[in-house]
């Protein structure tokens, strides 16, 4: 009995401890925190659940709730006791700045959603970063992607194919079975990186179910919040040995496959080394110019260069792939946007059967006005792109001449879906409107869609041409379907089941994700 009250006693101290540290916590937070300044919810300033509640319990709404902190609190906002975010489209060139000299790491909020990765993209060092990233780019430079356009013909050659594939199958009533489209943009962009950074492998348009489960384990980005708030959790998860971890979740098996298929192209790579015809411009890849470059030794390790394989696989498939999906939205949904795209498609491709020049496509002013304006409305990397000064404070200047000083060693950072729906730089900035970019093209440069400074997209180039090759080859071909017409007069696209909601950003779990349930852009393709 007296053992009981003494052990329930230091329970109850034990306890109070706890209670008051976190009391000690949250006052510290509050009142002392090099943030403390920062405007914003005081739960927020306490406490990383209050972000936890909306990314992983509601599914990822901060980025609402952040947007609604703005019009509350202003365009700096304490969103985490350690995060700050800013909305103010003036600030980017100072967070994200193109000068080398200046350091910018990445924060830890970014770090969290990896465990043990030793790409480019999660590596903290500002100066390592910029090592593994020289290595690369010239790789993903504006004229390597236009060197290999045979293999966007042979890829919009494929997704034709795919589609036609569809247009065969009918409902019982006869009419052609409806397709969601997602799936096969997916497929597309994946094996455009694929062939293009891995110089080879398995075509997800050549697979009867277009590599789903691949996608499906990717699409477990909806993991990134719950690995950014327990971390631990993710990191176990990821720890376990691949038999364990495929019977409690078997799709990872594609992910597992891909990853043994990297590791023997990169084994074959390294024992070919003084083969010339591996050498060969089109058969180089990203793997090639790793090996190849001076970067240490420890950076050529197979480990490493799999995670950086993953990391293209994964940021270059699912992205372009959802704004190829919102621009034929467009297009199908609205008559006069396909009437001026098409009449530009016509005079750049005279001959439908022919691929796109991509000079000429680069002449379509409507075309790059409508990717523009895709990209701005419905930016497909949704994440906070959180970044620390580690060297310098950076001063925050309001309209009315007060200043905020952000300390260095803050993470800080800024999202996409708000700054490019900034009234600040955009007329009418929730009406889709391409003519924008036509009045005034230098607008394209103001997009955080990419992120901008020392770490943007590395893949620009390639989305790109993925986006006008895509478009002008899917557009060249198929008409929206008018069903006023007793015959169409081609082929054509019936946007079935499908409205602007399944297109809008609902959740933000680093990639756009629609309400729960929708099933993307879904047609009716007929061939004629
Ligand atoms: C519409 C398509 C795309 C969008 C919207 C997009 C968006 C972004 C954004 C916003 C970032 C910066 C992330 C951050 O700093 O937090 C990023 C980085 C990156 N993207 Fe893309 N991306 C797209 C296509 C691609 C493609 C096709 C590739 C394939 C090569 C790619 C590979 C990467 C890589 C490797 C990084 C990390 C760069 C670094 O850390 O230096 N992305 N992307």
């Amino acid at each position: 009995m007296i053992s009981f009250s003494i052990s329930l006693s230091s329970v109850l101290k034990a306890l109070g401890l706890f209670v008051l540290y976190l009391v000690g916590l949250a006052v510290y937070r509050l009142y002392f925190h090099p943030l403390a300044k920062i405007p914003g919810p005081k739960l927020a300033a306490i406490t990383t659940w209050y972000c936890a509640y909306f990314d992983v319990y509601l599914g990822g709404q901060y980025l609402w709730a952040i947007r609604d902190m703005h019009a509350k609190y202003g365009p700096v906002v304490r969103i985490m006791p350690d995060v700050v975010h800013v909305n103010d489209p003036g600030f980017v060139d100072k967070l994200y700045t193109q000068s080398p000299r200046l350091r910018r790491e990445r924060a830890p909020t970014v770090l969290k959603m990896f465990s043990k990765h030793y790409s480019m993209l999660p590596t903290k060092d500002h100066d390592l970063h910029r090592r593994r990233r020289a290595v690369l780019s010239r790789f993903f430079s504006h004229q390597n992607v236009r060197r290999l356009m045979p293999l966007f013909d042979e890829t919009l050659s494929n997704l034709l194919g795919r589609l036609e594939r569809c247009a065969k199958e009918t409902d019982h009533d006869g009419s052609p079975k409806p397709v969601s489209l997602n799936p096969y943009f997916k497929a597309t962009t994946k094996d455009i990186i694929q062939s293009y950074a891995f110089g080879g492998g398995s075509m997800c348009l050549e697979m009867e179910d277009l590599n789903e489960p691949f996608f499906e384990v990717l699409d477990s980005g909806r993991m990134a919040p719950i690995s950014v708030h327990f971390n631990s959790l993710t990191t176990a998860m990821q720890s376990l040995p691949p038999a364990i971890l495929t019977r409690l979740v078997p799709s990872v098996l594609a992910i597992i496959v891909f990853v043994q298929d990297l590791k023997k192209d990169i084994e074959a790579i390294k024992a070919s080394a003084d083969d010339e015809s591996v050498q060969a411009p089109e058969r180089r890849s990203i793997f090639h110019e790793v090996l190849t470059s001076d970067i240490d030794a420890s950076d050529k390790e197979t480990e490493r260069l799999v995670d950086e394989g993953m990391v293209l696989a994964i940021a270059g498939a699912d992205t372009t792939a959802l704004s190829l999906s919102a621009l034929s939205f467009h297009v199908l949904n609205d008559p006069a946007i396909f009437k001026r795209l098409r009449a530009e498609l016509d005079a750049a491709i005279p001959d439908a059967s022919q691929f796109p020049d991509p000079v000429k496509l680069d002449a379509c002013v409507y075309l790059n006005a409508l990717i523009e304006e895709t990209l701005r409305m419905y930016p497909s990397a949704t994440h906070r792109q959180d970044r620390v000064a580690p060297d310098e404070d950076l001063l925050y200047t309001y309209a009315d001449g007060r200043s905020l000083v952000l300390p260095k060693g803050s993470s800080i950072g800024m999202t996409a879906p708000l700054v490019n729906r900034s009234p600040l730089l955009y007329t009418d900035p929730d009406t889709f409107n391409p003519d924008r970019f036509i009045s005034n093209p230098a607008l394209a440069r103001r997009s955080m869609t990419f992120s901008r400074g020392a770490r943007q997209c590395i893949g620009i180039n390639l989305a790109y041409q993925e986006l006008q090759t895509f478009t002008a080859g899917l557009f060249r071909k198929y008409s929206p379907y008018d069903p006023s017409l007793k015959k169409q007069k081609g082929p054509t696209l019936e946007l079935y089941n499908t409205t602007i909601k399944d297109i809008e950003l609902h959740a933000d779990y680093v990639t756009a994700h629609a309400y729960p349930g929708s099933q993307g852009l879904q047609v009716r393709i007929r061939e004629g």
